[in-house]
Parts: C-alpha cells; sequence; structure tokens
C-alpha cells in the first residue's frame, strides 16, 4: 500500500532550512494495521502529511496504491484525498463541524463526494457506538464521543487508508482503548490499511508492527513475537519490548543507524572500525594507525 524510498522533506523558512526527513524508506503492506513512534520533532508528522497529501515531498520516492505523490498534479491530489485517505488527528475539531448533528457531520464528506449514503453513515456511528447519539449536534457530545465522530468521518468515503495522527492524545483511557478496538475492527472487517502515529508506547504496543523514527529515517523496527498479544496485554506485559521483537533497519545500500546511545558509552564520534568475525559483525572505536 504506502512505499517510501529515500523519501526527503526539507523546509524552508526565510533563510534557514529544516531537513525533517532526510532518506527515509518505509513499506506497509495492503490491510496491516501499524503504528509509527519517534521522539517529538523527529518527522512524524511530516511524514503522515506527506502520506496524507496535505504536503509535498522534497525528493526520493513516495507511492502509495497506484499513487505516485512526487508527480501527483493539484486535481489528482483532490481526487486522492477524496477516495484513497482517511484522516484522524489528536485535535477532532479541525474535522468536526459543531452546529450540525453527528450524522450530517458523517454524511457531510459523502454529500462532497456526491454520493450520500445514510444508511452507511448511520452503519458507522453505530460501530464507533453512538447510535442512541446520532441526532445529537456536536457540542452536545463529549470529547471522547466527538473523536469517535471524528473516526466516523474519516471511513465515511470508504478510504482504503486511515493515518492516525496521535488519535487517543486527548481521551481517557477508555475512549482510547475503544478507538483501538475500532480500528482494529474496521482494519480486519473491512481491510482498511491504518498508520498510527503516537508518542504513546502501550498504544503501540497494540499493533503488529511498530516503526521508530529518528532524525528523519527509519531506525528500529519492534514485530510482534506471537498473536496472543492482547492477553499478555491483560498480564501487564504492555511495554514495546516485552511483546515485541527489536530489529535496527538496514536500507538497501547497507545503512543503518547506530542507537546514539551505544556511541557515547564507547566514545565513538565520526569513525569506527568495523569487523566481521564470521558470525557477528562487531563495531569499536576507531584502532589507531600508529601502535
Ligand atoms: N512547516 C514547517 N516549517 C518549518 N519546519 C517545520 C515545519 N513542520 C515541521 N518542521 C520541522 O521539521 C521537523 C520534524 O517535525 P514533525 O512535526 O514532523 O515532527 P514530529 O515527530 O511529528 O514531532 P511531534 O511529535 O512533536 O509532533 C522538526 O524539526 C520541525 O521543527
Amino acid at each position: 500500500m504506502i512505499d517510501c524510498e529515500g523519501l526527503v522533506k526539507i523546509y524552508k523558512t526565510d533563510d534557514l532550512e529544516v531537513v525533517a526527513l532526510q532518506g527515509l524508506n518505509l513499506r506497509v503492506e495492503d490491510g496491516e494495521m501499524m503504528a509509527i513512534i519517534g521522539n517529538s520533532g523527529s518527522g512524524k508528522s511530516t511524514l503522515l502529511n506527506i502520506l496524507g497529501g496535505l504536503d509535498r515531498p522534497s525528493a526520493g520516492s513516495v507511492r502509495v496504491g497506484p499513487w505516485d505523490l512526487l508527480k501527483i498534479t493539484e486535481e489528482q491530489i483532490v481526487e486522492y484525498k477524496r477516495d484513497t485517505v482517511g484522516f484522524i488527528w489528536q485535535n477532532n475539531a479541525r474535522n468536526l463541524l459543531p452546529y450540525l448533528s453527528a450524522l450530517e457531520n458523517v454524511e457531510m464528506p459523502m454529500m462532497l463526494a456526491g454520493r450520500t449514503d445514510r444508511a452507511y453513515a448511520k452503519q458507522l456511528l453505530e460501530w464507533v457506538g453512538l447510535k442512541e447519539r446520532m441526532y445529537n449536534k456536536l457540542h452536545q457530545l463529549s470529547g471522547g464521543e466527538q473523536q469517535r465522530v471524528a473516526l466516523a468521518i474519516a471511513l465515511s468515503n470508504r478510504p482504503k487508508m486511515l493515518l492516525a495522527d496521535e488519535p487517543t492524545g486527548s481521551v481517557d483511557t477508555r475512549t482510547s482503548d475503544m478507538i483501538m478496538d475500532i480500528f482494529r475492527r474496521m482494519n480486519r472487517e473491512l481491510g482498511v490499511t491504518i498508520v498510527i502515529v503516537t508518542h504513546d508506547l502501550s498504544l503501540a504496543s497494540k499493533v503488529d508492527r511498530v516503526v521508530a523514527i529518528r532524525d528523519g529515517m527509519t531506525s528500529t523496527e519492534f514485530i510482534k513475537r506471537n498473536h496472543h498479544l492482547d492477553e499478555e496485554i491483560a498480564a501487564g506485559a504492555s511495554g514495546l519490548k516485552q511483546v515485541h521483537e527489536e530489529y535496527v533497519v538496514i536500507d538497501r545500500v547497507g545503512r543503518m543507524q547506530i542507537p546514539k546511545e551505544y556511541l557515547s558509552a564507547l566514545n565513538i564520534k565520526d569513525k569506527a572500525s568495523i569487523e566481521f568475525d564470521g558470525e557477528r559483525i562487531v563495531i569499536t572505536p576507531p584502532r589507531t594507525l600508529e601502535g
């Protein structure tokens, strides 16, 4: 579904250039549900905005399904945003109209796309647990309920891919669990590919695969060890490393990121010695030439 190769995004402001993504590689399979984690400023939102067609990449390649997002025209972006991608943010006010009912809010994007489907709008609201509240105006709903309306809106045009930027950032644990359950169900039953960006490691540990971004590049990948994850979480193993195996990401030409703490522990700066002993690749502080 998603294939990014050497993706670069540079923001230019006056005389300053910020390299937000510096050669990022990422593949997401059709129908996968995965999470992206990373520190503040690592480039997560930049990546999501590019994937959502809200921002343009500077270089590299980025494909979503049949679309090449580097070459796509402005008219095609409108079509892409309408048909391929659904978006959900932490701050749902961006997606919602307070003076309309929950149902009217879900119907709005359908109407704009010229294919209102009231039965499906109701079905979506039922799926997100708001069957009884669909005729309430938005301002009569709680923050968590509004977030669930936003989720129904994001799915209203039957997108193939759902992008979620901190979707549970401003809701309580119960609503957060409910939103994750809805994601899982949509993923399983509708086959929607779901990419979740989050700071929340307990949320990340609820998906099969987590990709960590560091300094605008994919650095580490965590893959779920077994498929009894939910039981493990219930048993209290909520940390990523308890339920996932951690791998370092190596790109096509053999580059990888070594964690900064490893480098500083050995006082390695811009060079290191590397050896292959038949089984392991060993990186050590640079050997001096003399002696
Ligand atoms: N519109 C912009 N103009 C200039 N610089 C930007 C812009 N948007 C993001 N940046 C910079 O690009 C880098 C990556 O930002 P981004 O928002 O993608 O990070 P993030 O991982 O989503 O962070 P957070 O978790 O805090 O949201 C940061 O250094 C940020 O300051």
